[in-house]
């Protein structure tokens, strides 16, 4: 079953709906104009019964057709159609406006939600899931807010005139016809109790469907060679068909309770307002332009009703819908804050880890009081098996993750006081799998500063010896690069994101694996831009291989999340350690 179904009561529908009504504040003016379109459009539909009615009773019935005055009871007709048209067009226009415009505004609003998010959330949510809440679940709202709003607004109008004027005509009738009203709401309220399951769960499994599509298409490599085709289609169907029994039970529940049973309720109404009528002329005369506009404003006063059981179901939907948007919006699991005090800097460049232990789920520690410095303008190596805590050191360091004990300092100022513009500032992270942004090779290093020039682009693609590839492209600088640089080797795309870092011109660097995807004969390269970008910066590196980082200031050797060796590579090596162990089967590999 899926995660993340939601269960609404009567009272968070309310919620829901109160919060999404809040998002047309700013476009009151709209809302209102609107509204005012469907009152005269709505008082425009009560007026014609009753034209017909004067119609019937003071021309048709006696048969006298004075000219002038039949003239004047056709322009009135005529207009007030004309104008329930006209209106009916601008209030449906008008509320799609509206709706699209309160659409923007949540999906930009859930689209930064997304950007403050930590990784703490995007590790437990797949990344299909978040697209689905923002492209599936705010069209859902789109749809209530052109359909719903104004099905429901109309309705109301039309159900309290057509009262109205039931009333005007014979109260006692009008009083009859309200009877039926608590048994609509109940065949309302029982929809809707059974429906908004349905329709969590249907929305929910059109999510996974969503993150299944997203997984499969990001691990369509791995999927095809490890021949996992049938497999997730397999699974793909599954979610497709409890997806389509949902669906139809929803279908099945509308045949059952919508139309039909208020139809049932209307000829039963008009049954007893027939007879009534039938016994009534024994008594008194009634007329038929009466009876006919009396049949008239039932019919008005029902089929607003069936409209909004009918708009019901996209309703629901959509409230379900919002609530997944706004779940998302209240979504805690934020990027660490920062408590920034706007005066500390970073100047050298020194980095500290003081007794560091971490733990990603509050229980068991990935890192065991880590504590080691940088000093300014060095190169520290991390080193370790698999799963030892590398990337967790680095993960901490670039504020991925918040962390409780011991602390991580540059220049002596804590890295959860500096402010997040001055870490941006001063650290480069080049990542194992560098993520080149769909543009050009100058934007993607570029990464829309503003403020750095064409010759700054130049000059660190230059730096980093990336110059000599783009250059080749037919365009240049400005060559259209494919989402991800699939276009680009691995070295390329490599080099690209090491320009990137170096444009900025850190004072830190931190390097995950930089070197592991780079193929040998672009390594050489690679390795004399390394070189270059880490002379003069404080560099924190992790190395599988460790040829890369011989010459490091200091080997950090990290074992189950402690550091248990420290040196140079001469000193570990004539420790005979992890790190002997590590070099000597890595030499004998090569
Ligand atoms: N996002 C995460 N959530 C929970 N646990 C995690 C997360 N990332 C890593 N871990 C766990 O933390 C431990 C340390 O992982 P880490 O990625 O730091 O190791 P590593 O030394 O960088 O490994 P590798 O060399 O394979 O990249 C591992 O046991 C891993 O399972």
């Amino acid at each position: 079953m899926t995660a993340d179904v939601i269960n609404l009561t009567l009272k968070d529908q309310l919620k829901v709906l109160v919060r999404l009504l809040k998002y047309t504040v700013p476009f009151k003016g709209l809302l209102i104009l609107a509204f005012s379109m469907l009152v005269i459009s709505t008082v425009m539909g009560v007026m014609t019964p009753y034209l017909v009615m004067i119609f019937i009773d003071n021309y048709l019935t006696p048969s006298i057709f004075p000219e002038d005055e039949i003239m004047w009871l056709i322009i009135a007709f005529i207009t007030v159609n004309v104008i329930a048209v006209l209106t009916t067009y601008w209030q449906i226009y008008l509320l799609q406006r509206l709706a699209f415009k309160v659409i923007q505004q949540l999906r930009i609003d859930a689209f930064e939600k997304i950007g403050k998010l930590g990784m703490t959330y995007f590790d437990k949510v797949p990344s299909g899931s978040v697209v689905s809440r923002l492209t599936n679940d705010t069209q859902a709202i789109v749809d209530m807010f052109t359909s719903v709003l104004g099905t429901f607004l109309m309705a109301i109008f039309m159900v309290i005139s057509s009262f109205v004027m039931m009333f005007i005509l014979d109260v006692k009738l009008a009083f009859i016809a309200l009877i039926f009203m608590p048994v609509i709401v109940f065949i309302l309220l029982t929809y809707r109790k059974y429906s908004a399951r349905y329709f969590s769960q249907a929305r929910s499994l059109l999510s996974d469907m969503n993150a299944k599509l997203a997984e499969s298409i990001e691990g369509m490599k791995i999927i095809q060679v490890f021949n996992q085709e049938k497999r997730l289609r397999k699974e793909f169907a599954v979610i497709n068909e409890e997806h389509y029994q949902y669906n139809i039970r929803t279908i099945k529940l509308d045949g059952l309770l919508l139309r039909p049973a208020i139809d049932m309720i209307y000829i039963l109404s008009i049954v007893v307002i027939l007879s009534y009528f039938g016994f009534l002329s024994f008594e008194t005369s009634v007329t038929a332009g009466v009876i006919f506009a009396f049949i008239q404003y039932m019919e008005r006063f029902f089929e607003p009703i069936n409209q909004v059981s009918q708009n019901l179901n996209i309703f629901q939907q959509a409230l379900v819908a919002a609530s997944r948007v706004f779940t998302l919006l209240d979504e805690n699991r934020h990027e660490p804050a920062q408590a920034a005090d706007k005066n500390q800097e970073i100047t050298n460049g020194c980095v500290e880890f003081k007794d560091v232990t971490f733990s990603y789920d509050g229980k068991n520690n990935v890192l065991k009081n880590i504590s080691f410095t940088v000093p300014p303008g060095t190169t520290t190596a991390l080193v370790g098996h698999t799963g030892s805590g590398k990337s967790s050191i680095i993960n901490l360091m670039m504020r991925f993750y918040e962390f409780e004990h011991g602390s991580i300092e540059i220049d002596g100022h804590s890295i959860k006081t500096l402010p997040k513009e001055e870490m941006k500032k001063n650290i480069g992270l080049v990542l194992q799998d560098p993520f080149i942004f769909y543009g050009t090779p100058a934007s993607n290093i570029k990464l829309y500063h503003s403020e750095m020039t064409f010759e700054q682009v130049k000059r660190a693609a230059e730096f980093v010896s990336a110059d000599s590839f783009i250059n080749k492209l037919p365009r240049g600088y400005d060559e259209k690069v494919v989402e991800k640089g699939a276009d680009f080797s691995s070295g390329e795309r490599q080099l690209l994101a090491f320009a990137r870092t170096m444009a900025t011109d850190p004072k830190i660097l931190i390097l995950d694996e930089a070197t592991a995807n780079i193929d040998s004969s672009t390594e050489e390269k690679i390795q004399a831009s390394l070189m270059k970008m880490r002379s003069g910066r404080t560099t924190l590196a992790i190395a599988h291989r460790l040829s890369t980082i011989q010459d490091a200031d200091e080997i950090l050797v990290l074992n189950k999340g402690e550091i248990v060796e420290r040196g140079k590579h001469d000193e570990l090596v004539q420790l005979k350690g992890i790190y002997y162990k590590m070099y000597k089967l890595q030499n004998s590999q090569q």
